[in-house]
């Protein structure tokens, strides 16, 4: 990203705003703008490689892993505002285990980008299936979104459940029976 160029953007969309970029308040803004967005788009950096790094352990289990409730952050890509609630994620170990803070570092990766929740709900589900060879995985992200909330339609209390379900996930109703059930939900 170039900084100095977004800068200049924030700069001149404060003037179409009616603002003046040069008041005290706001000097500073455009540079805040420009880190702030670095940040909330660096999941559109780096790769699942990098992220998960060495932490795939050899354990022979063929059981059932879980993180729930992990709270993400995210924007989504037709207004550009927040969206923001948790994922649960779990997956069926094949002899090898995932570190368990990757599964949330994997989460945050997919959610700092610009996205819409069905894409982040699988692009998660399918970096855990590839990360650690899994048998299967199952992912449910719940959410509230900023624009359904603070414009638009105005609803303040919807939230947005999504799930994307791999391998004996999708192929077995027991195994995402068993998966609901330790994430506290009874259907989706
Ligand atoms: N499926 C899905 N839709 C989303 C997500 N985030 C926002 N949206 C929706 O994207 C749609 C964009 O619709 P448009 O009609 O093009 O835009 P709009 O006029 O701003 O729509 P309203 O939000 O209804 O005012 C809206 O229905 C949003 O609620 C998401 O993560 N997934
Ligand atoms: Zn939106």
């Amino acid at each position: 990203m170039d900084t100095a160029r977004v800068e200049e953007l924030v700069r001149e969309l404060l003037r179409e705003l009616g603002e003046d970029p040069d008041r005290e308040g706001l000097r500073q803004t455009p540079a805040r703008v420009a880190r702030s967005l670095t940040f909330l788009t660096s999941g559109h950096r780096g790769t699942i490689d990098e992220i998960v790094h060495q932490a795939v352990f050899a354990q022979p289990t063929h059981n059932m892993v879980i993180a729930r409730d992990i709270e993400l952050y995210s924007m989504c890509e037709h207004h550009i505002l927040p969206f923001f609630g948790r994922a649960h994620v779990g997956y069926i170990a094949r002899g090898r285990v995932l570190g368990i803070s990757k599964l949330a570092r994997l989460v945050d990766h997919f959610a700092r980008r610009l996205q819409i929740q069905e894409r982040l709900t699988e692009e998660v589900a399918a970096a855990v299936m590839e990360s650690v060879g899994a048998d299967g995985v199952g992912v449910v992200v719940e959410a509230q979104h900023l624009c359904m909330m603070m414009r638009g339609v105005e609803k303040q209390n919807s939230m947005m459940t999504t799930s994307a379900v791999l391998g004996c996930f999708r192929r077995s109703v027991a195994t995402r029976t068993e998966f609901l059930t330790l994430v506290g939900r009874r259907h989706l």
